[in-house]
């Protein structure tokens, strides 16, 4: 049985400061989020991973507040949180179960057999499972990088940039794989596909050199593009305008 929640968000971000090397890499970020899929856009260098990270507990704020899952103890709150890094580590010669299962153990789960089946299910690897990770697709890496980060089913789950490498027909089981989960979890995704955005996000939080410019929905998004900005479609315009990218074809 799961406890009842006493909290009204899974994140509350109040006036964070986070440095990335001597960066000011985050710089006075207020946001709640709660249950649904979270779009995290913005510009090369634009803070996204260090974010990401810090809502992972992997850094620690320079300053501001930042509550997860109501204030939950550190060692509990891991538990309750799966994390896809932008560079995912493993370990080559692990099988996809072994390594799933050893991401499993770290978080101390019970019943870590069924579990790890049953992530490895839902990124359609299961006829791949007991094959070596060095056989694997850089797509496939991925997907197990997805499977390592559901596999606790967590509360809060943090996916940075998880569509890179994937092809076109992954994407969209992607798509709908994010969208299950955020029926029940507070899943940020970083990406710069606009597309993944309009697909399966409930809401779009958009940094731009380290600060929030913009959160609300991706239909609230391409309402504030005109044919004077940049981009292929609605949304890009939108994400355009508060940019201030205007559209200059054959310029970068
Ligand atoms: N370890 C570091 N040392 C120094 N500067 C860093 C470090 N990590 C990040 N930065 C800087 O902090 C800023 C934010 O970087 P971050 O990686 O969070 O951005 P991002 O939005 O994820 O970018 P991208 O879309 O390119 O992945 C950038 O200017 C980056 O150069």
């Amino acid at each position: 049985m799961t406890a009842p929640t006493t909290y009204a968000w899974e994140i509350e971000a109040r006036e964070l400061r986070i440095k990335a090397g001597r960066r000011t890499a985050v710089d006075g970020v207020t946001l709640t989020l709660g249950r649904g899929v979270h779009g995290l856009l913005g510009p090369n260098g634009a803070g996204k991973t260090t974010l990401i990270r810090t809502l992972a507990t992997v850094l620690r704020p320079r300053s501001g507040e930042l509550t997860l899952l109501g204030g939950m103890e550190l060692r509990h709150l891991r538990r309750q949180v799966g994390y896809l890094p932008q560079e995912f580590g493993h370990y080559r010669r692990f099988t996809v179960r072994e390594f799933v299962a050893y991401v499993a153990w770290l978080k101390e789960m019970r019943d870590i057999p069924a579990a790890v089946q049953r992530a490895i299910e839902r990124v359609g690897l299961a006829d791949r499972a007991d094959d070596r990770m060095k056989t694997l697709s850089g797509g496939m890496i991925r997907r197990v990088g997805i499977a390592q980060a559901i596999v606790n089913d967590p509360e809060i789950l943090l996916l940075d940039e998880p569509t890179a490498g994937l092809d076109p027909a992954q994407r969209l089981r992607f798509r709908e794989l994010l969208t299950e989960l955020g029926t029940d979890a507070c899943v940020v995704v970083s990406t710069h596909l606009v597309e993944d955005v309009a697909a399966a996000c409930t809401d779009v939080v958009l940094l731009s050199q380290g600060k929030l410019v913009f959160q609300g929905t991706p239909d609230q998004l391409a309402a504030r593009g005109t044919e004077q900005h940049a981009g292929a479609s609605p949304l890009e315009r939108g994400y355009s305008a508060l940019l201030g990218i205007p559209n200059r074809p054959g310029s970068w």
